[in-house]
């Protein structure tokens, strides 16, 4: 990991300038990281597109997406649009990135950037080898500053095309130079997972299969497929949120701890956590998986008669799986994950279901408790209220001797909220200082395909019958059989 000075220097060059996520994310990410110090006086921003924008264009349009999110104080808006400019450009077409590295260059003249170029594809993942390729053939690899390279998701539809889609980037980028952006790797509460677990001997020492009985993964929205029904009935649950999302907070729960807290020792362990875990055959992956696709609700129609769905779509809304791991640690713990569009809530979160005492010595008690012993539960919630809880039994105040569960709880101030960066500037910033702890790499990305292929030629193979589950419950009543089966039941139901 190499840490620059805390002010950054660089040329980034941004393909898909006019897009959604340029528009929502980007640019609001690059102004706070402009408005808190960390972007000054030497970096430029280049967005490129094939639209015939000119420099003011382009200037106007990312000033109306930081208006958004952000007042402007002491003229902030007008010096950060001086850092911006913009280059037509068909990225099918190497003759523009000739143009292209004209203009960067003219830039790291103007902005004093040291010759460190960030590449960043904000694109269609149909283009990312092919803008790789023209980087690299058309000679917009820097000769002596950094050159980096951050992509969006999704890396691949399955592990063959993440494969192909990777060697295409390693013949221009370095494995160190790529930036495989997973948002929910910039949360708040999920990189706080390594602290809450080895930064705290009280957890850390009770953090294996002798003291838990089950983890418990929930990625629960309240949304349908809005706007992105084309890319979603490609994609489903499985590819949208369980290779990428489900997998990497599964990987920083089951991980060893890491020997020193860099980027490429975390890489490693979660690399060697998605290792172990254990890739089901076709009758363990119909077994130990649930899918579901929503029904029509009061406020909705069901997933088929969504606009720009298949109206005979078998394209899963819903997973829910149990996971084991192969290794000591987590002999016999089942990791349950779940996710879903339209459920009850939208909520993040992780629950760690600890066992019972061997011997519940209360049971024996002159006034024996009427309530059994709970299991004590620490909740790790990510969204949308950060913090932890951790549920213990105490005794009931009064005569008698009865127990009770009580909470612990700690939930993030207003304050420590708003010192929180988005997920994307987070990322960004990381990005642009070296920093790939929280990026995946491709050995984390490859094990995780390979997991979830066999699931998906399980279910591509299978008519299932959908709908399945009404929207605002937490899915298909299977989801909750999935744990009946093992004696458990979701913390959160
Ligand atoms: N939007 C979101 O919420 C999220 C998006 N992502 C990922 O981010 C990436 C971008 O998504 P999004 O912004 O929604 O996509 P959009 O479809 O909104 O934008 C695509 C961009 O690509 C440009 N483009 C298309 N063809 C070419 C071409 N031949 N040459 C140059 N530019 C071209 C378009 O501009 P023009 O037409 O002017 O050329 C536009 O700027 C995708 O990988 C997506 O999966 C990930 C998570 C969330
Ligand atoms: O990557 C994606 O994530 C969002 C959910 O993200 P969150 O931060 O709001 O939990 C999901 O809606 C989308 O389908 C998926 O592509």
């Amino acid at each position: 990991m190499t840490i620059l000075s805390t002010e950054i220097k660089a040329v980034i060059t941004l393909f898909g300038a006019t897009g959604d996520l340029a528009k929502r994310k980007l640019y609001p990410s690059l102004f706070n990281l402009f408005r808190k110090g960390f972007l000054a006086d030497n970096f430029a921003l280049l967005g490129t597109s094939r639209s015939a924008w000119s420099d003011e264009e382009f200037q106007a349009n990312v000033r109306e997406s930081i208006q958004k999110i952000a007042e402007d104080k002491d003229g902030q808006y007008d010096a950060f649009v001086k850092h911006c400019f913009y280059q037509p450009h068909d990225v099918t077409n190497p003759e523009h990135y000739d143009k292209l590295n004209d203009r960067i260059a003219d830039l790291e003249t103007k902005f004093g950037t040291e010759n460190n170029r960030l590449f960043y594809m904000s694109m269609a993942p149909r283009f990312f080898g092919t803008i790789a390729a023209n980087i690299k053939s058309q000679g917009l690899l820097s000769d002596d500053g950094f050159n980096r390279l951050v992509i969006e998701k999704p890396f691949g539809r399955d592990f063959e095309s993440a494969k192909q889609l990777n060697k295409e980037l390693t013949e221009t980028f370095d494995e160190n130079q790529i930036y495989r952006i997973d948002h929910y790797l910039g949360k708040e509460m999920v990189q706080n997972i390594s602290a809450l677990r080895f930064g705290n001997t009280a957890i850390e020492s009770l953090w294996n299969h002798r003291y838990i009985d089950n983890i418990q993964v929930t990625l629960s929205e309240d949304m349908g497929v809005e706007e992105r029904a084309g890319y979603y009935d490609q994609s489903g649950a499985l590819r949208d949120m369980v290779q990428n999302h489900i997998m990497q907070v599964v990987a920083q729960l089951a991980m060893e701890q890491p020997l020193t807290f860099t980027d490429q020792e975390i890489r490693e362990e979660k690399a060697k956590a998605l290792r172990s875990l254990r890739k089901y055959t076709p009758q363990e992956a119909a077994a130990n998986f649930v899918r579901g696709q929503y029904a029509a609700g009061d406020n909705n129609n069901d997933y088929r008669h969504e606009d720009g769905v298949d109206p005979e779509s078998i394209t899963e809304t819903y997973v829910a799986a149990k996971l084991s791991f192969d290794s000591e640690r987590w002999a016999g713990v089942p990791f349950y994950v779940r996710t879903g569009k339209l459920l009850a809530g939208k909520f993040t979160r992780v629950d760690v279901v600890f066992k019972k005492p061997l011997l519940d010595i209360f049971s024996n008690a002159a006034n024996s408790h009427e309530q059994k012993l709970n299991q004590n539960v620490l909740t790790i919630y990510i969204d949308p209220k950060p913090g932890f809880s951790l549920t213990l039994n105490a005794k009931k105040v009064g005569q008698g001797y009865t127990t009770e569960p009580a909470m612990l709880e700690f939930f993030h101030s207003d304050e420590q909220k708003a010192l929180s960066p988005e997920p994307y500037e987070r990322l960004f910033h990381d990005a642009l200082e070296g920093n790939s702890t929280n990026f995946a790499s491709w050995s984390e990305i490859a094990d995780a395909w390979q997991f979830v292929d066999v699931i998906r030629d399980v279910w591509d193979h299978e008519s299932p019958e959908f709908p399945n589950y009404t929207p605002g419950t937490m899915g298909p009543k299977e989801a909750d059989e999935l744990l009946a089966r093992d004696g458990r039941e979701w913390v959160v139901k």
